[in-house]
């Protein structure tokens, strides 16, 4: 093979010879390499094993992307903007991990520039420059300003005050960001210390940090980009202390940038892994008595008069939290896209690269042959399907829940908040392990910055901890479902996703009635283990919260928390299941495509049902039997997918671009891009490294000299 040949030795002599080549002026072998022509290379690595895989698809691929996208519209205007950022030297990306934190921060507001500048001059629309950002795939200040502080505006803000600063943040006029967290407080929002207290006098409002720990701490955007901020801030008038509200606050000068007088500002520090998050100036900010004029509260939920009378509106106090709410929601949709990210790498990979078995010198087993490989990736893949079709319906519940609002009707909120909170925290937690699992798929090379996975993995993980802590967000959804329990008893019927508590009695007692492996791929009988198991999770959970009868009610939840917790998972994941479930029963045009998403769907299910087999035996949904069965199914379903496994990775439609990974590549040739990609590592710069003449030589000598003593 050409990797083990004369090359390398070649390679040995050059680098000896020559101490301080640069990587510019790379050694003669590496020429030679090019020179014989990346098709000599081509014909001898393993092309071929993507195209094979992909003729053994049962389905249409390109039809496949309809349903991924939602729309052939979607995979169009997907298409050209993938393609625009792709072909565009700006958004190179290749070279991120070898950045240093203050390069990678410049290169970050360069594209950021850069993507405005083409978003104007080529007229995209709002979903166009979406997709446009969301390929230029570094996280930085546009997130928060698009993402956070915009919507806050639009969501707390009245009229008159969207009319003024909405127009200055879509020009870019302001840059901003969503300063809720401190240095003392962040999932315990009313906990915040930061106080805006209201000066009749002057018509303003003082915004002060009282301590150390009011400090913000956190918010994306504010280190070095942000001009102004949404500060949540305990309101105070008259002497009384309104809790938190919302506020615009300049911070920086629009002329110089520099911070405006009360003003304290910076970055917080490097966070986990190489490039990564930290293309983001997340920050600290304190205030020392800054006066902002009384309109520059958020108005829309509650306002304060010019004589400073506290006047709060006929609507929940929990609105002030639908920023929270509508980011949650696009989480869920930014789980499935990352999750599929590190799959296509997996899965690609998975074809390409070949370990043991080779009889009589013919080729070894491509991995994904392997069963172990399969049943780890398999349901991964089935995930991101699972996500991508719940963030789906999610998106609709936002959609639906903030027309309600608007029309003063606010019985949804609880299903809004549940959903979003819950959904959030159990994709981004999968998602989360999913990426680090696809790295040990991909072996040693998994771990190397060119397969694309560390990053995407650095960059994931903080998803688990932003928009709510996911312990803190299943606590949410579990209290609601012990609030739905405990109104059973009087009569009043659940709705929405909790709907299926109201049949009780039937779920409490009922046994499933799967006979073989083959029953496991009827729908209803999926459906209903999973119902059953949340609800008798969930019935347990009270039942022990109110045994507990010397405790007061809080208490006895405190106690239960850790079951709590799992109750919300599988609450969760009856909606997963269910709205795949939902999906699949759609008209799906294509040949093959509603077959593999039922596979996918079947595949998910039975995985879940596996990995908590506990739930489902505990609660008595299914027997052991039943328990085996459901794996017997899952095992004929991997090797159902194992032939579509590619092509379902194509479907996700990802430029190599936006993949980033040598390992993920379209075509396969994974073997010259990971040799090739080795040699632009700074070390490589220098054939002799720097240090050598103080650190290696001596050493090596002095041990030489102890040597010729013996
Ligand atoms: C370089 C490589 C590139 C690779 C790229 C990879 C690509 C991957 C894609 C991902 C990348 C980017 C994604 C997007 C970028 C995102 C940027 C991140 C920005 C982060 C921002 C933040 O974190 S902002 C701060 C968020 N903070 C929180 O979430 C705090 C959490 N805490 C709370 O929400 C509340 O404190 C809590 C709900 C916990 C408690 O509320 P509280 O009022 O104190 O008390 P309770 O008693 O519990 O509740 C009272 C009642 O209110 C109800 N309720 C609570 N919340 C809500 C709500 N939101 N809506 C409706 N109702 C609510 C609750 O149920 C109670 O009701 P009851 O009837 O009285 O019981
Ligand atoms: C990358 C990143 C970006 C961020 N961007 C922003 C931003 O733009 N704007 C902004 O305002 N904030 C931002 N944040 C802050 C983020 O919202 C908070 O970190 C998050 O809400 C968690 O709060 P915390 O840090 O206070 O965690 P803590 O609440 O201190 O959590 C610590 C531990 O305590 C546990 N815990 C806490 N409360 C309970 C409970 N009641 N019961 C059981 N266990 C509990 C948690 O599960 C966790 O294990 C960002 C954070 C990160 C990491």
């Amino acid at each position: 093979m050409w990797r083990g040949g004369s090359n390398t030795r070649t390679c040995k002599r050059r680098f000896f010879s020559s101490p301080t080549r640069s990587r510019h002026h790379r050694p003669p072998y590496i020429c030679r390499l090019h020179s014989r022509g990346s098709q000599h290379l081509k014909a001898m690595a393993e092309v071929d094993h993507l195209a094979a895989e992909r003729a053994t698809a049962r389905f249409d691929v390109e039809e496949m992307k309809v349903a991924w996208a939602g729309s052939r519209h979607a995979v169009h205007v997907a298409d050209r903007m993938a393609r625009l950022v792709a072909s565009d030297p700006v958004f190179r990306k290749d070279n991120r991990t070898m950045l240093s934190r203050k390069e990678l921060f410049k290169d970050t507001l360069r594209k950021a520039a850069h993507a405005w500048k083409r978003i104007v001059e080529l007229r995209l629309t709002e979903e166009e420059a979406d997709l446009l950002r969301q390929y230029v795939d570094q996280p930085g200040y546009v997130d928060l300003h698009w993402g956070m502080f915009v919507p806050a505006i639009k969501g707390q803000g009245t009229e008159e005050q969207q009319h003024k600063w909405l127009p200055l943040a879509y020009k870019f006029q302001i840059i901003g960001c969503y300063a809720q967290t401190e240095l003392g407080h962040g999932s315990n929002v009313q906990g915040l210390e930061t106080t805006a207290t209201f000066d009749p006098k002057t018509d303003e409002f003082v915004i002060h940090s009282p301590t150390l720990t009011s400090s913000k701490w956190w918010p994306g955007g504010l280190g070095k980009a942000s001009t102004h901020a949404v500060v949540y801030a305990r309101l105070i008038t008259e002497g009384k202390d309104y809790g938190i509200h919302g506020f615009i606050v300049q911070l920086r000068s629009l002329e110089d940038h520099s911070p405006l007088p009360g003003v304290t500002l910076g970055d917080i520090g490097g966070k986990f892994g190489s490039g990564a998050y930290n293309s983001m100036d997340n920050g600290v900010l304190r205030f020392d008595h800054v006066r902002i004029p009384r309109d520059q509260m958020l108005m829309r939920l509650s306002q304060v008069t010019r004589e400073g009378k506290y006047v709060h509106s006929n609507v929940p106090k929990q609105l002030l939290y639908g920023t929270m709410v509508y980011v949650r929601q696009s989480i869920v949709a930014d789980a499935s896209k990352a999750l599929s990210r590190a799959v296509c790498i997996a899965v690609r990979y998975s074809a390409v690269r070949k370990q043991f078995g080779s009889q009589d010198g013919g080729p070894e087993t491509q991995v994904l042959n392997y069963k172990t490989q399969q049943s780890r990736l398999f349901p991964l893949l089935a995930s991101a399907y699972a996500f991508r079709f719940v963030g789906d319906w999610l998106n609709w519940l936002y959609t639906d829940v903030t027309q309600k609002l608007e029309a003063k009707d606010f019985s949804t909120l609880q299903e809004a908040h549940a959903c979003t909170a819950g959904l959030k925290a159990v994709t981004t937690s999968v998602t989360a392990d999913a990426i680090e699992e696809c790295r040990k798929l991909c072996g040693g090379h998994g771990y190397l910055n060119s397969s694309g996975l560390p990053e995407l993995f650095a960059v994931y993980v903080p998803a688990c901890t932003y928009e709510g802590d996911n312990v803190v967000l299943l606590l949410q959804v579990a209290r609601i479902l012990m609030k739905t329990v405990s109104q059973l008893a009087s009569g009043k019927q659940p709705v929405g996703t909790m709907a299926y508590m109201g049949k009780v009695q039937y779920l409490m007692q009922c046994k499933s009635a799967v006979s073989s492996a083959e029953d496991w791929l009827n729908p209803d009988a999926i459906q209903e283990a999973f119902e059953a198991r949340a609800l008798r999770m969930a019935v347990n959970c009270a039942q022990n919260i109110s045994q507990a009868a010397s405790q007061e009610e809080a208490a006895g939840f405190y106690e239960r928390s850790p079951d709590l917790l799992e109750a919300a998972v599988a609450h969760i994941q009856l909606i997963i299941v269910t709205k795949f479930i939902e999906k699949v029963h759609q008209e799906i045009p294509g040949h093959g495509v509603k077959e593999q998403l039922q596979a996918l769907c079947n595949v998910y299910a039975l995985y879940i049902l596996h990995k908590h087999l506990g739930d489902f035996l505990a609660t008595g949904c299914i027997t052991p039997r039943q328990g085996a069965l459901a794996n017997e199914q899952l095992g004929k379903l991997y090797a159902q997918v194992r032939p579509n496994a590619v092509a379902l990775v194509d479907a996700f439609n990802y430029t190599d671009h936006y993949l980033g990974s040598v390992l993920g590549r379209y075509d396969g040739d994974v073997y010259p891009a990971l040799y090739e990609e080795a040699w632009k590592d700074p070390l490589n710069e220098t054939v002799v490294p720097e240090g050598y003449h103080e650190y290696l030589r001596p050493l090596i000598k002095q041990q030489q000299l102890k040597l010729s003593r013996l």
